[in-house]
């Protein structure tokens, strides 16, 4: 008898056992019991025989280290049932040989550090669609209704449910349902919608419906059943329907039959394609219900956790500026010149940003009991009898604010995770042990590029005096109770450049001016006639004779300029030139009366060309300076060159399909470019 001694349990009620003691967030509730219980007790849950709640390193040690083949299993939760087609996701299947299979295709095909890094593709672009959309907010606002420029208002929480939204169907299907023009929403994302909406509302009502007697859940008062079921076929054809698409598309693309076309292969692929691929290989190891079934374990688990995630940082980080600032400083010294945006490459080598990401995780875990385990044998845990069947809730949120293992435990100190400092301690938010998140390297990506953009981009601010309120909502996922809200501002080089910049631009005009003298474009300025007789160095000129001005040679003429045929910019800086003949737009009553208007569209035009891409020659040998024939001074070769856009932090015009054609680098005419450049700024403005 004694060899089997229960763990301790509150007192509890006849049928619904411990469930009134049920007080949102239940993490709390489960850390204050276990203060008056002990790390390790026992709870009865309505219909449910026992869950053993672990709220210390050692016994969640013993339970997902020592034991974790007695507790890999799940519970079956009627809920999960259906929405999981008989339990058949990763995340609910019991342990076994098909959970083996399933997680073995997850993790060999899908969330591989290999597939990780080619959907980093897809996390960037989605983190930059973000930042732009709230550019474009912002710049919406400062044209709009006379609102001064300057911060402006966000609620961030759904912002960033998009964000993880969009980036998970990038990566599942190559499709994102959020962002676009609300008018512009296609039935498809309309459908998409309702359903993540439905999905969560029942989430939460499920939770109580799971715990009903069955006679309770049989008669379905208030409808949970029914919207279950109903959901489960919703999800079902859409799904479908995704798979068909994507199988489609292969089978167009020579990609279905065995007859891999070049462009087919090269494509990065999707979760889907990734998976059909498989299928195509043995149609057993990888059927469509698998595929399904993988796909709603991504979105089920992957979404949220992330969300809220990066929520709580931007949270914590509003609340401490100067951990803010440290992290974009780190950023920006990281990136250096030219600014570009922060790519997943970028991760490994921004330790402080980690340090934040997993400071966040160690005081807001988003799941903070883990996901429910079973235990498929009795066992034994912190001296306790753990009889078989029995539900086990690891509290991580009670674990990971231990006063005996963390030093100021509910402060939010990053540092604590540098340099492995804190190596050795339980940190434990992806779980440990074979029911571990599959997805630990894909979670980091998407909420360390989602977090870095934001700080990169944007100036943040609270939106009063008071400190961003912390609490916790309840939830299957740890959500802020209350949505977070912000000022922001798009950071400095955020615009394009402008006429009124140009004055200020000295190094730009000496580079006008410097090609002006070598190339004046009126090499022999416009000719002139005299009206009457005169005299020109001595020599007589008489009426109606032409004059031609060679500004070409007098602006190359060694007696006045030094190295006359190089390109030195330095010789116009500071007005050091002042005196010598640069007379590109001529002088006198006949100048060139637009010198002003002439010198701000070159200005603009080139300005935004140096801004906006990198350049490069075609070859290794000097652009041919040859000059042609022509009123004016034309190049006699016309001028090509590689560019590639550079990405000033934002403000930049592309949806997210032309991005991906950013990215090539490819020779073309300039006239093109110029073109380029002046329809961006337009866009921009
Ligand atoms: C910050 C991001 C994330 C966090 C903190 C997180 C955390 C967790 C935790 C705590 C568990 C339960 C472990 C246990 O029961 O012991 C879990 C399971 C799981 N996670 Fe994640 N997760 C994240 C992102 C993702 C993503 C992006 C995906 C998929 C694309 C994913 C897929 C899964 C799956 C399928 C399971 C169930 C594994 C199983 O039962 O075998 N997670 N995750």
């Amino acid at each position: 008898r004694l060899r089997l001694r229960l763990p301790p349990e509150p007192a509890g009620l006849p049928l619904v056992g411990h469930l009134h003691l049920f007080r949102k967030p239940l993490h709390r509730t489960l850390a204050r019991l276990a203060a008056r219980h002990g790390a390790v007790f026992l709870l009865r849950l309505g219909s449910r025989r026992v869950a053993v709640v672990v709220s210390s390193a050692p016994a969640a040690e013993e339970c997902l280290g020592a034991h974790d083949v007695a507790f890999a299993g799940r519970p079956r939760l009627p809920s999960a049932g259906i929405l999981s087609y008989g339990w058949s996701t990763m995340g609910t299947a019991a342990y076994g040989p098909y959970w083996r299979h399933v997680r073995r295709v997850a993790v060999t095909e899908i969330l591989s550090a290999h597939r990780v890094r080619q959907f980093a593709g897809a996390h960037a672009r989605e983190a930059r669609a973000m930042a732009r959309r709230l550019c474009r907010a912002a710049s919406r606002q400062r044209h709009g209704d006379g609102a001064a420029a300057g911060r402006v208002r966000v609620e961030l929480k759904s912002r960033l449910f998009e964000l993880l939204m969009n980036t998970m169907m990038a990566m599942i299907c190559d499709k994102t349902y959020y962002g676009g023009d609300d008018d512009e929403v296609s039935e498809e994302a309309r459908w998409f919608r309702e359903m993540v909406e439905e999905t969560m509302a029942l989430s939460g009502a499920s939770t109580v419906w799971d715990f009903l007697p069955a006679a309770l859940r049989w008669l379905d008062v208030g409808g949970v059943g029914r919207r279950l079921w109903r959901l489960r076929e919703g999800r079902t054809r859409f799904l479908q329907g995704l798979i068909d698409d994507q199988r489609k598309e292969m089978e167009h693309d020579g990609d279905g039959d065995g007859s891999e076309l070049p462009a087919a292969a090269a494509r990065p692929r999707s979760m889907i394609g990734v998976l059909l691929s498989v299928q195509r290989q043995d149609p057993e190891e990888c059927p469509d219900q698998l595929i399904s079934s993988l796909c709603i374990s991504s979105l089920e688990a992957g979404t949220d956790t992330s969300a809220d995630t990066i929520e709580w940082a931007m949270s914590l980080l509003l609340n401490n500026p100067d951990v803010m600032r440290k992290a974009r400083d780190e950023i920006d010294a990281f990136i250096g010149q030219p600014v570009r945006l922060l790519e997943a490459d970028d991760l490994p080598k921004l330790q402080y940003l980690r340090c934040i990401i997993m400071e966040t995780l160690r005081l807001y875990p988003p799941a903070p009991l883990l996901v429910p385990h079973e235990s498929s044998s009795d066992c034994t845990v912190a001296g306790f009898h753990i009889p078989r069947g029995t539900m086990l809730l690891v509290n991580t949120f009670d674990i990971h604010r231990d006063p005996h293992v963390w030093d100021e435990p509910t402060s939010f100190i990053p540092e604590r995770f540098e340099d492995g400092r804190s190596e050795g301690k339980m940190a434990i938010p992806f779980g440990m042990g074979r029911r571990k998140c599959p997805a630990e390297n894909l979670g980091m990506q998407m909420v360390g590029l989602g977090l870095g953009t934001m700080i990169q981009c944007f100036e943040w601010e609270r939106v009063g005096e008071e400190l961003v309120d912390m609490t916790e909502g309840s939830g299957l996922t740890m959500p802020k109770k209350v949505p977070l809200e912000a000022f922001y501002q798009p950071r400095q080089p955020v615009r394009l450049l402008e006429a009124s910049d140009l004055t200020k631009l000295q190094y730009l005009q000496c580079i006008i001016m410097e090609t002006l003298r070598l190339y004046p474009p009126a090499p022999l300025l416009v000719p002139h006639e005299a009206s009457t007789d005169c005299s020109v160095a001595g020599f007589h000129i008489p009426r109606g004779t032409m004059l031609l001005v060679n500004t070409f040679a007098i602006h190359r003429d060694p007696q006045v300029w030094h190295e006359p045929t190089s390109f030195i910019l330095e010789r116009f800086e500071n007005g050091r030139s002042e005196g010598k003949m640069a007379i590109p737009f001529g002088m006198g009553r006949r100048k060139c009366p637009a010198e002003n208007l002439g010198m701000q569209m070159v200005g603009l035009a080139l300005g935004t060309m140096i801004q906006c891409f990198e350049w490069e020659r075609v070859g290794e040998e000097l652009v041919d300076m040859t000059e042609g024939s022509g009123l004016t001074m034309p190049k006699e070769v016309p001028l090509q060159a590689f560019y590639q856009p550079r990405e000033p932090v934002s403000g930049l015009p592309e949806s997210p399909a032309r991005l991906a054609h950013r990215r090539r680098r490819q020779p073309l005419p300039l006239v093109v470019a110029a073109q380029t450049g002046a329809a961006h700024a337009h866009a921009a403005r």
